[in-house]
């Protein structure tokens, strides 16, 4: 489903933070990016989504090169590719249900997005993904009052309303308490499973990744130094990733 070859991102002057990154990446994969501080997992996962400009690189997304992106094939990049940030932004005064419905910015006329009315059908659709999420009785609350385990899960239920096909999620579990992280790996795993979305998030901790994933990458010195499916890594592997310590 999408190809990269040779992905390389400088920030000027001279700062080579990927270095020739190539992978593939298949419908209903759940990747989980481990690696050291400063390796370059977020630059990866921003450079994925197109949230940072590539210095270099060639991409394929469903048979089609989209290295240089006219304007439909942007529009097509913004729609399928969702990143979600660690804190995600999201309208803290308004409902948990008008910021899924933000979502729907991709099919909404100029007229609604401009009056932000909400009819009977997005209503029903927007409580649909909140309950997929396990938020359906938070929909009514105003965003800025959900814990951040909540906040993320809006912000998935609102990636799923767009229509996302590739979740590219920057550390989602970082500081949630175990409830929390559980019920978004799950929600990931069965994302995956059911609706053939692929996940790639950063995970700080091992663990998780050899649980719930069902691909790991090791990122070190901006490079994939490590690509296997999911498992119980070995001491010499996580020595890869993470050096000698
Ligand atoms: N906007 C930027 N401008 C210049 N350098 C940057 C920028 N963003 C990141 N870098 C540099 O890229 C390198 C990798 O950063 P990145 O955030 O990708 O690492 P990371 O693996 O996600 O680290 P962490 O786990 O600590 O979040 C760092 O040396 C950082 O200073």
């Amino acid at each position: 489903m999408i190809t990269v070859r040779n992905l390389n991102k400088i920030y000027p002057p001279d700062n080579q933070v990927l270095s020739q990154v190539s992978f593939q990446i298949d419908a209903g994969e759940f990747i989980a990016v481990i690696g050291g501080s400063g390796s370059g997992k977020s630059t990866l996962l921003k450079c994925i989504s197109h949230k940072e400009k590539w210095s270099s690189g060639q991409l394929i997304y469903d048979g089609r090169d989209i290295t240089s992106p006219g304007l439909i094939d942007r529009w097509k990049l913004g729609k399928d590719f969702v990143y979600i940030e660690e804190k995600p932004i999201l309208y803290r005064n308004k409902s948990a249900l008008k910021n899924v419905l933000k979502g729907r910015f991709y099919q909404t006329s100029i007229l609604r997005l401009m009056t932000g009315t909400v009819n009977r059908d997005e209503h029903v659709l927007g409580m649909d993904y909140l309950e997929k999420v396990g938020l359906l009785d938070k929909g009514k609350l105003k965003a800025g009052t959900l814990s951040g385990g909540e906040q993320q899960r809006v912000a998935i239920a609102k990636a799923l309303v767009q229509g996302g096909k590739i979740l590219v999620v920057d550390e989602p579990v970082t500081g949630l308490d175990p409830k929390s992280v559980e019920f978004i790996l799950n929600d990931f795993k069965s994302l995956c499973k059911n609706q053939n979305i692929s996940v790639i998030a950063t995970l700080h901790q091992v663990e998780l990744a050899e649980r719930y994933a069902t691909r790991i990458w090791g990122v070190a010195d901006g490079k994939i130094v490590l690509d296997i499916p999911a498992r119980t890594l070995t001491l010499r592997e996580k020595q890869l990733v993470f050096g000698q310590s």
